[in-house]
C-alpha cells in the first residue's frame, strides 16, 4: 500500500565540501494520493531535494522514511534500504541521457530487473508503459540516442511507469514535450493519483501541472519557503482578472522576478522583456558593466530610481508571503537555520567563500609558476629512497598542499584508494609461499616506488584546481608561441594539452554520474557515488559510448571553430605576468624543494 513519504530535519551539503550547504532543515511529509509540486528559481534546490528523497544525496542530518520504513538502514547509514527504493521511481532532469543499453527494449528491461518479474509480466508492463506514453512498439529495437528530444522523454516516463511504483518522482517532466506529450504526462498523472499513488514534481511549467496539483512546494535557497495546498493557487487564479496574474505571483514568490519596474502598464505583475532588459541594463550600467550597454531602453530607468525601488518590492513581496502564509501549512515546512555540530553561521560561511575566493581562484596564479613549482617539488621527490625519507616527504607534501585542502577535497577519496591498492601490492610484493611468509626487504622496493608516486599525486592535486585549461593554453601559446616561427605544431599540441587537461575531471564527473544513474535505475542499496560489482558490467560500456559522444561532441565543437581547416591564429585575448601570488608560490616550492633535499642528504632510512 502507498504510504507517507516523510523528511525530517533533512539537511544536506556538497559532496566535496561539507561547508557548503545544499538544503537546510527541510521537514516535509507527502501524502498517498496527492501530487505535490516543487517550484522555484532556477538554482533553488529542487532537483537536489527530489534526489535527497531518491537516496541519491548522502544526509548530513535528519532522516527519510516511506510509510514508516527508513530510506536509509539505520545501523549501516551509508546504505540504502532496498525495498524503500523499489516503491518509487525517479526521472532525472536530464533523463535523456540516462542510457544504458542499445535499444529502448534493454532500457526498458532493465528499468524492471530489479522487479524480478515474470516474463509475461514484463512484456505486458512494457508494451502498456509504450502504449501509455504514446510510443510505438517498433521503436523498441532502436537505439535510444537515436530517438527525439521528446520520445527521449517519453521513454524516460515509459521506463519509470513500466515498474508501477507507488511514487513518481520527476523532474521538469514537460521539458521537451509537445502539447500532446504534456496532456498524456497530465493523464497519466491522473490516472496515478487516482489509483492511490503519489508523485512529487519539480516543474517550471505551472500552466500545465498547477490544474492537477493537490500541493504547492515554493524551495527558495535549499529552504522551503512555503508549502500551500494548491487550491489557493488556484483561488487565485479564478480571483484574479487573469489567469496569468496568480501565476505572476506564483513565479514572483518561486522565482522573483527582477526588481524595479513595479508599476506597468495593465498592472502587470511579471515585466515585460523590454522592461526587463531596461533594468538588467540599468542595473549593469549601475556596476559600471558594459555589456548591454547600448541595448535600447537602457539607462531608461536610473541607477538611483532601480535600487529606490528594491526595498519596497520586496517588503511588498514578504507582506504578500505573509498574508498567503497564513492558514495553508498544511505540510510544515521550516526555514530554521540547520543547527547542528559546529557547522558555520551563513555570515563565517560567506567570510571563509570570500577568503578562499580570494586565494585559491583558478585565475590567481600563472600556470606556468604552478608548473614550475610542480617540477621543482618532484625533481626533488624523485631523488629520495627509502621509507624513512619518503615518509618525511610526505610530511613536506601535507605541509604544502594543507592551505588548498578545501579545493582538493574531492580527490581525497582517489587518494584513499591509491593508498589501499599500494598497501595490497606491498602485501603481495613481501609475500613467500614456501614457506608462508612475509619478507620486507622484498616488499620494500614496491612500497617505496608507490609512495613516491603518491606524494608526486598530491603535488599535483592542487594544480588541476588552480588552473583553468583555457589559462594553461595561454601559458603554452605565450610561453612557446615563438617556435611556430619555425614549423612547430605548438599551438597545436597546446589545444592537445588543454583537453587532456579538461577531460580528467570530466571523466570523473561523467562516472559520478553514471554511478548515481545506475543506483537510482538498478535500485542499488549500495554506498553512495559506488558502482556495485554486479552492475559494473551494464555501467562500464554506456560510460565509454558516453566518453566517447563526449570527445565527439567536443571535435564537433573544435570543427565549427575553424581548428584543422583553416589557418587559425591563436586568440590572445589576455597577457599572463608573473604577480606577487606566484613570488610567494615560487618561495613556497622552493623553501619545499630545499627541504625534500636535506632529507635526502641526512636522512639514511
Ligand atoms: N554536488 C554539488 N556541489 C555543489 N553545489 C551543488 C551540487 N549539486 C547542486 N549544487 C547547487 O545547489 C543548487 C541547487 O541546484 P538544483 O539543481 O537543485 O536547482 P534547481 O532548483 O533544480 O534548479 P533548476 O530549476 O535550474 O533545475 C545550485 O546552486 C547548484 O549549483
Amino acid at each position: 500500500m502507498p504510504a507517507d513519504w516523510k523528511l525530517t530535519n533533512v539537511t544536506v551539503c556538497a559532496e566535496d565540501d561539507k561547508n557548503r550547504l545544499l538544503l537546510a532543515m527541510i521537514n516535509l511529509t507527502f501524502e498517498p494520493g496527492n501530487i505535490t509540486l516543487l517550484i522555484g528559481r532556477n538554482g533553488a534546490g529542487k532537483s537536489t531535494l527530489l534526489e535527497t528523497m531518491a537516496g541519491l544525496r548522502k544526509l548530513q542530518t535528519g532522516s527519510i522514511s516511506i510509510g514508516g520504513e527508513p530510506l536509509w538502514l539505520p545501523k549501516r547509514n551509508k546504505k540504502l534500504n532496498r525495498s524503500a527504493l523499489l516503491r518509487f521511481g525517479l526521472a532525472m532532469q536530464q533523463s535523456d541521457a540516462q542510457w544504458f543499453a542499445q535499444t529502448a527494449r534493454e532500457e526498458l528491461l532493465y528499468s524492471m530487473r530489479p522487479y524480478k518479474l515474470p516474463e509475461e509480466e514484463t512484456e505486458r508492463r512494457m508494451l502498456a508503459a509504450l502504449d501509455v506514453t504514446g510510443l510505438q512498439p517498433a521503436l523498441l529495437e532502436r537505439d535510444p540516442w537515436t530517438l527525439s528530444g521528446g520520445q527521449q522523454r517519453r521513454l524516460a516516463l515509459a521506463c519509470l511507469l513500466a515498474c508501477e511504483p507507488d511514487w513518481l518522482l520527476l523532474d521538469e517532466p514537460t521539458a521537451g514535450l509537445d502539447a500532446a506529450g504534456t496532456s498524456r504526462l497530465c493523464a497519466i498523472l491522473e490516472a496515478h493519483k487516482a489509483a492511490g499513488r503519489g508523485a512529487v514534481v519539480a516543474t517550471h511549467d505551472l500552466d500545465a501541472l498547477l490544474p492537477l496539483a493537490d500541493a504547492v512546494i515554493v524551495v527558495d535557497d535549499g529552504a522551503v519557503r512555503e508549502a500551500a495546498p494548491a487550491e489557493a493557487a488556484r483561488e487565485l487564479a479564478s480571483a484574479a482578472p487573469q489567469a496569468l496574474r496568480a501565476q505572476a505571483l506564483l513565479r514572483e514568490r518561486a522565482a522573483l522576478p527582477p526588481e524595479g519596474p513595479a508599476t506597468r502598464s495593465g498592472g502587470a505583475l511579471w515585466p515585460e522583456p523590454r522592461e526587463l532588459a531596461a533594468a538588467i541594463a540599468g542595473g549593469l550600467a549601475a556596476r559600471g558593466g558594459r555589456l548591454y550597454a547600448h541595448a535600447p531602453h537602457a539607462g531608461r530607468m536610473s541607477a538611483g530610481a532601480l535600487r529606490a525601488q528594491q526595498p519596497a518590492a520586496k517588503a511588498s513581496a514578504s507582506a504578500r508571503t505573509e498574508q498567503q502564509t497564513e492558514g495553508t501549512r498544511s505540510l510544515e515546512p521550516s526555514r530554521a537555520a540547520p543547527a547542528w555540530g559546529n557547522k558555520l553561521s551563513e555570515p563565517q560561511q560567506r567570510t571563509l567563500d570570500a577568503k578562499q575566493s580570494r586565494w585559491l581562484r583558478p585565475d590567481r596564479f600563472d600556470p606556468r609558476a604552478l608548473v614550475l613549482a610542480y617540477f621543482l617539488l618532484t625533481a626533488c621527490t624523485l631523488t629520495l629512497g627509502g621509507m624513512g625519507q619518503m615518509a618525511l616527504a610526505a610530511c613536506v607534501a601535507a605541509a604544502v598542499i594543507a592551505p588548498t585542502l578545501p579545493l582538493i577535497r574531492k580527490w581525497l577519496s582517489v587518494f584513499r584508494a591509491f593508498a589501499i591498492v599500494t598497501v595490497i601490492l606491498a602485501l603481495i610484493a613481501g609475500i613467500s609461499l614456501t614457506p608462508l611468509t612475509f619478507d620486507w626487504s622484498k616488499a620494500e622496493p614496491t612500497t617505496v616506488k608507490l609512495f613516491q608516486l603518491m606524494v608526486i599525486m598530491a603535488f599535483g592535486m592542487p594544480m588541476l584546481e588552480l588552473m583553468t585549461p583555457l589559462r594553461l593554453q595561454r601559458a603554452i601559446q605565450q610561453t612557446f608561441g615563438w617556435t611556430a616561427r619555425f614549423g612547430l605544431p605548438i599551438h597545436a599540441v597546446g589545444l592537445l594539452i588543454t583537453i587532456i587537461f579538461r577531460f580528467i575531471p570530466l571523466l570523473a564527473r561523467e562516472w559520478g554520474r553514471f554511478a548515481k544513474l545506475a543506483s537510482a535505475r538498478g535500485k542499488s542499496g549500495s554506498r553512495l557515488g559506488a558502482v556495485p560489482i554486479t552492475m559494473l558490467r551494464s555501467v562500464f560500456i554506456p560510460y565509454i559510448r558516453a566518453i566517447l559522444r563526449l570527445a565527439e561532441g567536443m571535435a564537433d565543437a573544435l570543427e565549427a571553430r575553424g581548428y584543422g581547416s583553416m589557418p587559425v591564429k591563436p586568440t590572445y585575448g589576455f597577457r599572463l605576468a608573473f604577480g606577487k601570488a606566484d613570488a610567494g608560490l615560487l618561495a613556497i616550492a622552493v623553501t619545499g624543494s630545499f627541504l625534500l633535499l636535506l632529507i635526502g642528504c641526512f636522512v639514511t632510512i
